[in-house]
């Protein structure tokens, strides 16, 4: 469960990311997060895996609280936390499993790491983690030879092959076509709903979010503006998040 409690971030330079967040998370929800550029969306999702430190309030994400992470235990509760970036964020010149595998690292030995060794069982994850988004037979690919939506793909693999039991998505279909950003709005929606992952996206394509997602959480200057189920999102709420103010 994600649980924020009057949680609130100020940027260094003064700037107010989020005021007064309160919010609860149950595990398995997929969750759309709305509003304009500049809203507050990335923000948020960047503190539940403690990318952006918080600077008021508490945030509890499976019993832990967050802000009080550093060190080890920052590393080890960041193995349940995948996130998936607009840019993918793969290396690029390395093949897809190699990408997936990455994943793994921080499970095992610096040796291991040094030399590659990953072991069967991390092999057959990663394997079966690109099986679940049906990229399986680019295994062996380069990662830069993918289109962008399998370069996605392979990002949500990765996070997939993590373990993770919460997937944060920064805007992951913006840069895809629009049959290609249904293909993996729909690879994230069979993940969600086969593995009970708890799925947090921000996305610009509104209507892709009202389609997939089954909550909307809209956010404009930092602040929760509407919270709900996607079938209950009107065009006048819509009105009032994307309304522009002087
Ligand atoms: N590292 C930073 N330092 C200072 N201010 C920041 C930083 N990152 C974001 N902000 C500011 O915090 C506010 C919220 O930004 P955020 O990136 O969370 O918005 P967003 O809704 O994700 O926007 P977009 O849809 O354009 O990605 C904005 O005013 C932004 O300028």
């Amino acid at each position: 469960m994600i649980k924020f409690e009057n949680v609130s971030k100020v940027y260094p330079n003064g700037t107010r990311g989020l005021e007064d967040i309160n919010l609860e998370i149950e595990q398995g929800e997929f969750v759309g997060i709305i509003g304009t550029s500049g809203a507050g969306k990335s923000t948020l999702i960047r503190t539940i895996n403690a990318l952006n430190n918080i600077t008021a309030g508490t945030l509890i994400v499976n019993d832990t609280d967050v802000a009080k992470l550093k060190g080890k235990g920052l590393r080890e509760f960041r193995k349940h936390v995948g996130m998936i970036f607009q840019s993918y964020n793969l290396v690029p010149r390395v093949s897809v499993i190699r990408n997936v595998l990455s994943s793994r690292v921080p499970n095992m030995s610096f040796l291991k790491v040094c030399f590659g060794l990953f072991s069967k069982e991390d092999k057959l994850k990663a394997l079966d983690a690109l099986n679940r988004v049906g990229i399986l037979d680019k295994a062996y690919i380069r990662a830069d030879q993918l289109s962008g939506g399998q370069q996605q793909r392979v990002s949500l693999a990765r996070a997939l092959a993590q373990d993770a039991d919460i997937l944060l998505a920064d805007e992951p279909v913006a840069a895809l076509d629009p049959v290609t950003a249904r293909e993996v709005m729909d690879d994230f929606k069979r993940i969600n709903q086969e593995l009970n992952k708890t799925v947090l996206i921000n996305i610009h394509h509104v209507e892709l979010a009202l389609e997939y997602t089954d909550r909307i959480i809209a956010v404009k200057k930092g602040r929760i503006v509407f919270d709900g189920p996607s079938s209950s999102v009107t065009q006048e709420i819509l009105d009032d998040v994307y309304r522009k103010e002087a």
